[in-house]
């Protein structure tokens, strides 16, 4: 099995060192940074924006993977961009035309996401498969780290994997939510190519970040 992009959730890192942070994350091996935006609205949270992302990009050379967790979403897609985002993922919840949405992200010259909560049906995929560079399927409700994996979440990664398969994409499969060494394996197995952590990652600290990353694109 080819070993899966880890995607450390700043989410669960020290906000007050957040440059240290993701420059840490480069060095302990980490392939792109997940930046967890929640608006207070969209989700039960509140924590970054465009300027903190800004402030971040001079620390790191690591993609930015900017999952939004706003509504409405799309008037903040080009402040994103500006800041230095790589992708931009979308609940299909947060604005009226999932499809517009999408290609404005691509138009913007940004690679473009769906994500997926747990209650949302796959079908949504199907519509924009060949809009979406990145699909993210949540494994846990989105508003917090530190969840615990839904287990039912293997089996859609599966149905996922099927429908990009069929349908020629190359989009990366994502998983996002109480992911740890116990369960990526399984995740990998499914057929998810990118895995999002905040607590398996941060666990421990910086000295731990590259054991726990290696534990995750090993498991
Ligand atoms: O988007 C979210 C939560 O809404 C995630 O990115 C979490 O922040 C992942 O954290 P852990 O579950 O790995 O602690
Ligand atoms: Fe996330």
């Amino acid at each position: 099995m080819p070993s899966p992009l880890i995607c450390p959730s700043i989410l669960a890192s020290d906000f007050a060192r957040l440059g240290e942070e993701v420059a840490a994350l480069e060095t302990a091996g980490a392939d792109w940074v997940h930046v967890d935006v929640m608006d207070g609205h969209f989700v039960p949270n509140i924590t970054i924006g465009p300027d903190v992302v800004k402030a971040l990009r001079p620390h790191t050379k690591l993609p930015f993977d900017v999952h939004l967790m706003v509504a409405p979403v799309d008037p903040w897609l080009e402040a994103y961009r500006d800041a230095g985002a790589d992708y931009l993922t979308v609940h299909p919840e947060s604005g009226p035309h999932l499809h517009r949405t999408l290609g404005r992200i691509r138009q913007l010259g940004l690679k473009a996401g769906v994500v997926l909560n747990p209650g949302t049906s796959l079908s949504v995929l199907e519509e924009v498969i060949d809009l979406v560079d990145l699909v993210l399927l949540m494994s846990v409700n989105p508003g917090f780290g530190g969840q615990s994996f839904i287990p039912s979440t293997l089996k859609k990664i599966e149905r996922a994997r099927a429908l990009l398969d069929a349908a020629g994409s190359r989009a990366h499969l994502q998983v996002d939510g109480g992911v740890t060494a116990a369960n990526a394996g399984a995740c990998v197995a499914a057929g998810a190519d990118a895995l999002v952590a905040g607590t398996a990652v941060f666990r421990g600290g910086p000295p731990a970040y590259a054991d726990n990353i290696r534990a995750l694109k090993t498991a």
